[in-house]
């Protein structure tokens, strides 16, 4: 449990990617039932949180970065699921520094409610389990709770029910994104509407995991929704194939989309490809072991201390 006397805390967020990702069939209320392997990569988002009088306040930075109105952000929805739940006040301003592209299926949004969900259980001792936290995540979005443990992990469900698995071999990835997004309901529609046929199964992809090898990853990696997005936004594709070309191991879209990224066996070798990527967003990243990460604690300044808080 943490200090309920923590005054600020600063959290880094970090995005994901899929290596696989098969969907199985849609359910009654629209979602679909997938099984998808998941990966946290350095990408982060920074969070800073920092107690205050009374409410909750959000800044986000860059100012101008489009991710729709503070109500909306999944940080103020985190924010609000967690004092329902706890019937505490949890007075707070939070900064948030966006690196994480939006419309990118790398689970920006995700990440940032799931730091929000770990730092303000940590800042308030609300004593939460991960299991706990999960449960009001999912509320947010389907990939929140893969988001709150992070690391390499299979999920199952609309994504929500995980089973970990061993880190993966050593590699970096070029992640790019162009200009455009991609809107994760509209995808799965159109993946609905979608005649023709799909890539088969995220198994081989699961056994070079567990094999510890890169080669196996590299011939398996695979997503249902990659045909979908790539039609609605050639881009993709055209990135997909850059990315082959510059020397990537393998390349595919991750999630919904409109990220691609390929898997090199050095650092050395992505830096080198990144410099003939064209894209407006293009960055080397290596797999991370968490989804969130505290990266440290302030001493409460005494005009942010509450009475007896
Ligand atoms: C594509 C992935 O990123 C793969 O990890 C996830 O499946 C998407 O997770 P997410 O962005 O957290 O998704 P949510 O914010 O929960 O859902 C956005 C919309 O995507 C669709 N959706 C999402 C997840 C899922 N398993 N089936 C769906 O059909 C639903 O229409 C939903 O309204
Ligand atoms: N903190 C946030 N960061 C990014 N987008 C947010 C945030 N809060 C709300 N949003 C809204 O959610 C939309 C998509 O967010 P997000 O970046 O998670 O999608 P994504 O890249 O498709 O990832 P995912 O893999 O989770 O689908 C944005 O366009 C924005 O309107």
């Amino acid at each position: 449990m943490g200090d309920p006397m923590t005054g600020a805390l600063r959290l880094r967020a970090f995005a994901k990617v899929n290596y696989a990702l098969e969907v199985r069939g849609v359910r009654a209320d629209g979602y679909h039932d997938i099984s998808t392997i998941l990966q946290s990569i350095s990408l982060c988002d920074e969070l800073e949180i920092e107690r205050s009088d009374e409410g909750f306040e959000l800044r986000v930075e860059p100012e101008g970065a489009s991710i729709g109105p503070n109500d909306k952000n999944t940080v103020c929805l985190a924010w609000k699921l967690l004092r329902e739940a706890t019937g505490e006040e949890l007075p707070v301003r939070v900064r948030l520094r966006k690196s994480v592209p939006a419309g990118a299926g790398l689970g920006g949004g995700s990440a940032d409610a799931a730091a929000a969900l770990v730092g303000l259980n940590e800042m308030f001792g609300l004593g939460l389990g991960d299991g706990e936290l999960r449960g009001i995540g999912v509320r947010i979005g389907a990939d929140v709770p893969f988001c709150i443990g992070g690391g390499t992990a299979l999920g199952e469900g609309v994504g929500e029910v995980l089973t970990p698995l061993p880190a993966p071999p050593e590699h970096h990835l070029v992640v790019a994104k162009p200009d455009r997004g991609a809107e994760t309901a509209r995808i799965y529609k159109a993946y609905d509407e979608r005649p023709g046929e799909e890539w088969p199964s995220i198994a081989p992809a699961l056994d070079a995991l567990r094999a510890g090898d890169l080669g196996g990853l590299v011939r398996s990696l695979g997503n249902d929704l990659a045909p979908v997005t790539e039609t609605l936004v050639p881009e993709v594709g055209e990135l997909r194939e850059g990315l082959s070309r510059a020397g990537a191991l393998g390349a595919i879209m991750s999630g919904s989309g409109t990220a691609v990224y390929g898997l090199f066996g050095s650092e050395a070798a992505a830096r080198g490809a990144r410099r003939g990527i064209l894209a407006p967003f293009a960055r080397v990243c290596r797999p991370v072991a968490s989804g969130v990460e505290v990266l440290r604690e302030r001493a409460p300044s005494r005009a942010s201390r509450r009475p007896g808080g």
